[in-house]
């Protein structure tokens, strides 16, 4: 007997109702590369009439009291959902079951805070009083939505890279436009179906399905998108960036993120983080440990201990509870993994463990006698692959975790209070974490990069601020 499994079929969601599509595009399971959905590819039109729902949501403002309700109840209705949206995600990105989770407990946070701060959105006095000629004078500042927000997402974190952005732009009063990575779509069309469950007024949220190019354009294209926020590579960013004219844009983009391991560091507990924050989600974080500086002294202890975490990682079929490493997302982001650490190789870099690819698999992969010239240190990797190397003194290590093009996050494993102090003020990155790699992570921290990784803060009491103008309120008494 065969069992034929349906594979369903999702519409657009516009002006508060589901819009089938003739065409649509297929989302693959990334383990077994099986079709798992259908799914509506948007025409201008489509994102013209989103545009325009949008636009005439905001003329029935929400009060902060229930832009609270409504994602309070989202994130009650997304844990409640929480297997099967993580069964979701095993499928559509390849992420190991636990890891799924994990993100779907943390998208929930994002709008559970989310929603906290819808109810602390303020303005302050300002003292026009004291300038001369003003004294009969009184002000405040308030802070107001920015009106239509388009919000485009990557594949890597499909869920909470979303909340990050919708939960903000509705907690700060504004509508938005969902535009999520083609090849990770259903997690964002269930985050979707929940807001209509919790009743949010229609053209609050419009979720728009499609090639990224095209549906790019024709955002950037309509002028009552008032802001972008993206997240994705710097080629997209740059793109935006150029193309959104006078509107805002906020950009989480991409890096090359180093760890520094000094001597007096725990050396167990360093390697160990290292290992496993190199090779979450097959390396595909752009947080994810790329270069590690190992203070000289401590090396060879480190990489032994680095190794042997890397070597007990157990890669596989993503949806079982035991395995740490899934497939990437697609063979062609493998071979070119590969090719990286090919090209490393023959320069004269050595693998450690790993260095082999399996179709859409590659090997949790350490390096060593790196140059940081090569690709692999120098380019952003976003693969399972770590480059380690030695350094002799801090400020050695300090120029070169700052000879890149990028600046997300960096870690620091000290005990030395003045080295940390010293990296704290050197370091150029928006994030700099003592005693943890670079790939830690809260939803409520302040996250967003210098250089090339971007501008414009996450964390939803950043993001607020983004997505909100300061005006300012004058009395003359
Ligand atoms: N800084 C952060 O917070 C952060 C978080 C996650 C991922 N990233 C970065 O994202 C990248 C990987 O994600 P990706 O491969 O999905 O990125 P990507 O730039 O290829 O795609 C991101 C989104 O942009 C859309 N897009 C593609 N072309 C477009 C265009 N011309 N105009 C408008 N939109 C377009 C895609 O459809 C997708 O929705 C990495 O560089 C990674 O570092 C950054
Ligand atoms: O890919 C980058 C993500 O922003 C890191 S995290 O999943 O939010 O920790």
């Amino acid at each position: 007997m065969t069992t034929t499994v349906q594979v369903p079929t999702y519409g657009l969601y516009i002006d508060g109702r589901w819009k089938e599509k003739q065409v649509t595009f297929e989302v693959l399971n990334k383990y077994n590369q099986t079709t798992i959905a259908h799914v509506a590819s948007a025409e201008k039109q489509d994102v013209d009439e989103a545009v325009a729902s949008a636009k005439q949501a905001l003329k029935l403002p929400l009060s902060p009291y229930e832009r609270f309700t409504y994602l309070k109840k989202a994130a009650e209705l997304l844990i409640k959902r929480k297997e099967e949206v993580a069964n979701v995600l095993v499928q559509e990105v390849g992420k190991p079951i636990t890891e799924s989770l994990g993100e779907v407990e943390r998208a929930a946070q994002t709008l559970e805070i989310s929603a906290e701060e819808a109810k602390r959105i303020h303005g302050e006095g300002v003292p026009v009083e004291a300038a001369p000629g003003s004294e009969t004078r009184q002000a405040y500042t308030k802070r107001v939505p920015v009106g239509v927000v388009a919000a485009i997402t990557p594949f890597n974190v499909p869920l909470n890279l979303v909340c990050h952005k919708i939960g903000p732009a509705l907690a700060s009063g504004n509508s938005v436009i969902l535009k999520p990575a083609e090849v990770t779509s259903i997690s964002a069309i269930i985050l979707m179906q929940i807001f209509e469950e919790v009743g949010l007024p229609r053209g609050r949220f419009n979720l728009i399905t499609g090639n990224g190019a095209k549906t790019g354009e024709w955002l950037l294209e309509n002028e009552d998108v008032n802001m972008f926020t993206f997240t994705g590579s710097p080629r997209v960013g740059k793109l935006i960036r150029e193309k959104a004219g006078l509107r805002k844009v906020s950009l989480e983009l991409g890096n090359n993120s180093a760890t520094i391991v000094h001597n007096d560091a725990d050396i167990v507990q360093a390697a160990t983080l290292c290992a496993q924050k190199s090779f979450n989600n097959a390396g595909q974080v752009c947080i994810s440990v790329q270069r590690v500086y190992v203070q000289e002294e401590i090396y060879q202890k480190f990489l032994d201990q680095m190794k042997k975490v890397t070597e007990s990682l157990e890669i596989g079929d993503p949806s079982q509870s035991t395995t740490q490493i899934g497939p990437m997302i697609a063979e062609k982001e493998a071979i070119r993994v590969e090719q990286w650490v090919n090209e490393a190789v023959s320069n004269g870099a050595k693998i450690e463990v790993g260095g082999k690819r399996d179709g859409v698999f590659y090997a949790p992969t350490i390096l060593t006698n790196v140059d940081d010239s090569m690709k692999v240190c120098r380019q952003e990797v976003f693969g399972p692959v770590v480059a380690v190397s030695t350094y002799r003194d801090e400020e050695e290590v300090i120029s070169r975790v700052n000879d890149s093009i990028y600046g997300l996050q960096a870690g620091l494993f000290t005990n030395s209070l003045s080295f940390a102090m010293k990296a704290a003020e050197e370091i150029e990155v928006g994030g700099l974490i003592i005693n943890d790699t670079s790939g830690y992570r809260v939803d409520q921290m302040p996250y967003g990069g210098m250089k090339q990784s971007g501008s414009g803060k996450e964390g939803p009491k950043y993001a607020i601020e983004e997505m909100t103008e300061e005006k300012i309120v004058v009395f003359n008494l």
